[in-house]
């Protein structure tokens, strides 16, 4: 295990000649935590597997490097760094069975008969592939091989980190439920520093204690789950995190108002001096939107439809060309299509060019 430092990384694939704006990773610091459960998420193309590859030694960056405890590591190999990985197909040997599988990342490096046997047993028992281990891992089912590439990963506990690439691509959506959570109690058994790629929301928040999400080779956030829904830090964060995502509405801010659509709202925060020519947005979650009987004093709004999703109901509403989802409070009844808007001042936040600006007491 290892705590791994990212010191000003920078990647482009034209040997860094491009524009940085274009570089498939921008320059990020960041630290990753001995011992830590991480997601990295962000959509298709923002960079993920590019900054995984440079850890593990697969890509070699344009510019920084990657520290292991402290140690540089930018001239050793894959191998040399001793990192785990697993990836979004399968890698096994269909000769030999499962055990077999298990036992080779630790007969590989030498590991004596005994502790090879009590760790394949230990990780077959945590993803309940006891009754297969004599079987041939040909006769296997996709998802059954996928769970065999996982513990091979997860077999040897001296590894800096194991990195997962998108593991769960090829699993039955019904057995990703069961290994997502599987992958969250291996992490605490196994006190191993892992490293989850996904553009899945909903894995990365179940997995990680720490979720980093990126967007257009940047890291935008690194935070709790919580932090991530209460206080997004980029409007990025607010719409891909959440379902429906926040509302991200063009305003106009002075002081502890906001003025939306015409409509002033009140902020739980003073915004004295926002950057001069910035583009200014509030972001609010829809859970903390409700819906209402139109009244005088409430933004306006005209509802296109309800969705519910069985605990909760979320309205989408127009208020002249903005789109905003709501929440709709058990048991209002309205008559029509109309209705009014109320926003809980505390979760209103304030952005300038996509950022959020922390505002005054
Ligand atoms: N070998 C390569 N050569 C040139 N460009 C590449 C290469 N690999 C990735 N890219 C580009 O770099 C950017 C980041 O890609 P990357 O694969 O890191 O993103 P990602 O978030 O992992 O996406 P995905 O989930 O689709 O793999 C993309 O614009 C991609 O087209």
């Amino acid at each position: 295990m290892a705590r791994i430092d990212l010191v000003d990384l920078a990647h482009s694939y034209d040997g860094g000649n491009a524009d940085p704006s274009s570089f498939a990773l921008k320059p990020t610091s960041m630290t990753w935590r001995q011992g830590g459960a991480y997601a990295l998420l962000g959509p298709s193309g923002c960079g993920k597997t590019t900054l995984l590859n440079i850890i593990s030694g697969i890509v070699k960056p344009s510019r920084g490097k990657v520290l292991f405890d402290g140690r540089d590591v930018m001239a050793l190999t894959t191998q040399q760094r001793n990192i785990a990985q697993v990836f979004q197909f399968p890698v096994i040997y269909d000769t030999m069975t499962v055990g077999e599988n298990l036992a080779f990342p630790l007969k590989n490096r030498g590991v004596g008969r005994a502790e090879i046997d009590a760790r394949v047993h230990e990780i077959a028992k945590l993803l309940d592939l006891v009754p297969q281990l004599d079987r041939k891992a040909s006769r296997l089912t996709a998802d059954a091989k996928q769970k065999i590439s996982l513990g091979r990963g997860l077999v040897r506990a001296d590894v800096a980190a194991v990195l997962f690439d998108e593991p769960l691509t090829v699993i039955d959506p019904a057995l990703k439920w069961e290994l997502r959570s599987k992958l969250k109690v291996l992490h605490r058994a196994l006190d191993l520093t892992m490293i989850y790629v996904t553009h899945d929301q909903t894995e990365a928040l179940t997995f990680a204690d720490t979720v980093v999400v990126m967007h257009e080779g940047s890291v935008v956030q690194t935070g709790t789950p919580e932090e991530l829904f209460l206080r997004p830090d980029h409007t990025f964060v607010g719409y891909f995190i959440g379902s429906p995502g926040m509302n991200v509405l063009p305003a106009e801010v002075e002081g502890r108002q906001a003025r939306i659509a015409g409509h002033e709202l009140s902020l739980a925060r003073s915004y004295g001096g926002l950057p001069p020519g910035a583009r200014i947005e509030v972001g609010i979650r829809p859970e903390f939107v409700s819906l209402a009987a139109a009244a005088p004093g409430l933004l306006a709004a005209r509802i296109e439809r309800i969705d519910d999703l069985g605990r909760s109901r979320f309205a989408h509403v127009r208020v002249g060309d903005l789109k905003i989802a709501a929440r709709v409070p058990r048991g209002l009844s309205l008559g029509g299509n109309e209705a009014g808007l109320i926003f809980e001042p505390a979760h209103i936040h304030v952005y300038a060019d996509q950022r959020r600006v922390e505002g005054a007491a």
